[in-house]
């Protein structure tokens, strides 16, 4: 294990330390004129070191969306990888957004990409997707277990849209992932390297479907706070004896409040208070 500590204990005492807050860095090209800024791989670069600057080292994760950068083609991915960097040592972990998916022998491309010691590109963990079969993801989630770092497997996303496939089945497909990320994270202390992405916004529904997300051993990464619609206060229904594994990402709700560092700063503190309050005892 080369990050030291295990992901999952990494990540637990950074929630710990920091709360249930992760920054999504999503550089909307709304947000960048909002901003007062081009939209331009500058603009992005100027908006990324905005967000770093007001919350690096304050809260428990980063989760910068790949897609915004890739827009900017290899300009804007220069500034996702600089941003990645920045992240290491910061005590913010970097959750890269990426949501990959593909054969085994091509997620093993992946895994090196984003989860391999001495990788330009490598976070501490990155959001996967199972629906190449579960099984397709072994290379990243191996590769994690090895370097200290995590994946992120998409269960049941908080899109409308995800029901047409996530809900399908008896067990559903998302019981299914849910049990064998839980297989994966059996005996790891105090959490398992494999996350699992929950919705905000579809949380109620997990027990209806089958979901035993107390079991999981892993951290519940929960988007939808804000701009889709769910509240803080939503995630202690949708997420009942999990909710201390909940980490809550919030992107647009949250950048809305720049450009300048304080106002990020304040907003992102009072989220992080209104979100503990939320999921404490
Ligand atoms: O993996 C994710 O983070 C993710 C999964 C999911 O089910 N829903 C979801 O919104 N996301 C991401 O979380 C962020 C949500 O952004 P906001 O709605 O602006 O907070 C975006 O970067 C999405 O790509």
């Amino acid at each position: 294990m080369t990050q030291g500590q295990a992901f999952g204990a990494r990540l637990t005492a950074a929630m710990e330390r920091h709360g249930p807050l992760c920054v999504g860095l999503d550089p909307h090209a709304a947000l960048l004129e909002q901003w007062g800024l081009p939209d331009t791989a500058e603009g992005v670069r100027r908006f990324t070191d905005t967000v770093l600057k007001a919350v690096a080292g304050r809260v428990a994760a980063v989760k910068p969306q790949s897609a915004f950068f890739e827009r900017h083609g290899a300009a804007g991915v220069q500034v996702l990888e600089d941003a990645l960097v920045r992240l290491r040592g910061s005590g913010t972990l970097s959750l890269l957004d990426a949501k990959r998916g593909d054969i085994g022998s091509t997620m093993g491309a992946y895994a090196e990409a984003y989860l391999a010691d001495g990788a330009p590109m490598a976070a501490d963990a990155v959001t996967v997707s199972p629906y190449l079969g579960y099984g397709s993801l072994r290379p990243a989630i191996d590769l994690a277990a090895d370097t200290g770092r995590g994946v992120f497997v998409l269960a049941l996303t908080s899109n409308p849209e995800g029901a047409e496939v996530q809900h399908q089945g008896d067990p559903s497909v998302a019981a299914r992932v849910v049990r064998a990320a839980t297989e994966d994270n059996a005996g790891a202390a105090p959490a398992g390297h494999v996350g699992l992405v929950v919705g905000a916004t579809v949380g109620p529904q997990a027990a209806r479907l089958g979901l035993d997300l107390a079991a999981v051993n892993g951290i519940l990464l929960a988007p939808g706070i804000g701009a889709q619609g769910a509240r803080p206060a939503d995630l202690r229904a949708g997420f009942g004896d999990a909710r201390s594994r909940v980490l809550a990402p919030v992107s647009r709700g949250l950048l809305v409040s720049g450009p300048t560092v304080e106002g990020l700063r304040d907003a992102a503190d009072r989220l992080a208070e209104e979100l503990s309050a939320a999921l404490g005892e």
